[in-house]
């Protein structure tokens, strides 16, 4: 397979959104909804009170600072490190003072709206430690967006970009020794907004509180990849069209346990989410999805679910999708945003066409597929030989790693000064 290297500068701008109005400006602006209103009538209104500000920062240090794990000794999301970041918000003063906090328990209401109608929604990012040992943020403005457009959904405040990656940045600064400087290895940022409101009544949260923990993660195949086995799941649905499939709601992701466990229990790592009568691939576990078919006319293409609504928008599919747009020789790629059918994978391996087929998500960049079983019929995908990858999952986590650790400079690399 061909690649070429040309380079492409992207940028993302997404606005922040709404705020949380009072229940009756919100019955009120529904009434007014016109008959025909697309999605983005469901994100308006400016935010209210004071803005997000990275400026006044209280900083509070541990005076207990906790014992670090051998790296070898990482399990994803177990060890969280030393500080946590809490900023409160309410609808008459907006943003408080953000803190930097030693890491602790939360104390909230058994009322609060979070426990009752989840008001809830995070983020999942990664700070990297480069040769030099500075510090390096993976595209954080398009974790920023997303965060922005899921917490204006649920009627959460929403801030200010910058700002916000700013507080992220000082408590990664400070936390810094927690970050392993061996290859592979990252610490995972888990911003998280929660409505803090103690109160029963079904409404906007007046109040919320915005926090960010960190966790110190190993890489996700510490002996090389290990491609996977997916059942295709078409008795469930995690998504539809205009539904919030597409936003990061922890409430998404309660549904999808009991499917996973039961395509684990007959033997397979993930399950692939289909979606409707014609059985659309839309996503594989947590990930997206990829899939590479040899057209008729020789050339190959690089298929994923277009943003329709049923997928998240993830920032790996995005930069793989960058990258092979811009980098992929264009005499032999087809790089497509569409909806392909499990039907039409079966055909292609039928046919001998289908080439590769991959997972993509922050945890583990590209998470390569050998088989998806089909209403209990085994589709093989190729993987090259001697290896558990196809070349292109291959070719894109070493690229995407390269500007993760600063080994390429890259604009998506944020180093932190
Ligand atoms: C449902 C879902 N799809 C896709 C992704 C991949 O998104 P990203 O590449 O931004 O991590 C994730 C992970 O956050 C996810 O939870």
């Amino acid at each position: 397979m061909a690649f070429c290297n040309s380079r492409h500068l992207l940028s993302s701008a997404v606005r922040g959104l709404s705020a949380s109005p009072s229940s009756d400006l919100v019955r009120r602006s529904w009434q007014r909804l016109p008959k025909f209103y697309s999605a983005s009538t469901l994100s308006s209104s400016e935010p209210t009170g004071a803005p997000l500000s990275a400026a006044n920062i209280s900083i509070e240090k541990t005076v207990a600072p906790k014992k670090k794990l051998s790296p070898s000794k990482l399990v994803f999301g177990h060890t969280f490190t030393d500080h946590m970041v809490q900023i409160p918000w309410n609808a008459t003063d907006g943003w408080l003072t953000p803190k930097i906090l030693p890491y602790q328990n939360l104390s909230l209401d058994p009322a609060c709206c979070v426990f009752h109608y989840a008001f809830e929604c995070f983020e999942g990012m990664k700070a990297y430690k480069d040769s030099n040992g500075n510090i390096r943020l993976f595209r954080p403005d398009k974790n920023m967006a997303r965060m922005n457009k899921t917490a204006a959904r649920i009627c959460l405040p929403t801030f200010d970009h910058d700002a916000f990656i700013k507080i992220i940045a000082e408590l990664a600064k400070l936390d810094s020794d927690w970050i392993p400087s061996e290859r592979g290895y990252s610490l995972y940022i888990r911003p998280t907004l929660i409505g803090t409101q103690a109160s029963l009544g079904v409404g906007p949260p007046q109040s919320a509180l915005l926090y960010v923990i960190m966790s110190p993660v190993g890489p996700y195949y510490p002996t090389g990849f290990k491609a996977v086995k997916l059942e295709a799941t078409d008795y469930a649905i995690r998504a539809w069209p205009k539904g919030v499939g597409d936003r990061k709601l922890g409430a998404n992701y309660a549904p999808a346990i009991l499917p996973q466990q039961m395509a684990a229990s007959r033997g397979f790592q993930q399950n692939l989410w289909l979606f409707g009568d014609e059985g659309y691939i839309t996503e594989v576990g947590t990930m997206n999805m990829f899939l590479v078919f040899k057209q008729p006319d020789g050339k190959f293409e690089l298929v994923t679910a277009p943003l329709d609504g049923t997928i998240l928008e993830g920032v790996t599919r995005d930069s793989i999708l960058a990258l092979a747009r811009e980098r992929f020789d264009k005499d032999k790629w087809v790089i497509s945003e569409r909806k392909a059918t499990i039907k039409e994978v079966a055909d292609h391996a039928s046919a001998g066409t289908l080439v590769e087929a991959f997972g993509a998500g922050t945890a583990a960049v590209v998470s390569p597929i050998k088989e998806i079983s089909w209403r209990g019929q085994p589709i093989p995908i190729p993987l090259q030989p001697g290896k558990e990858t196809g070349p292109v999952a291959e070719q894109m986590a070493k690229w995407i790693a390269e500007i993760q650790y600063g080994e390429v400079e890259h604009p998506w690399s944020v180093l932190l000064e």
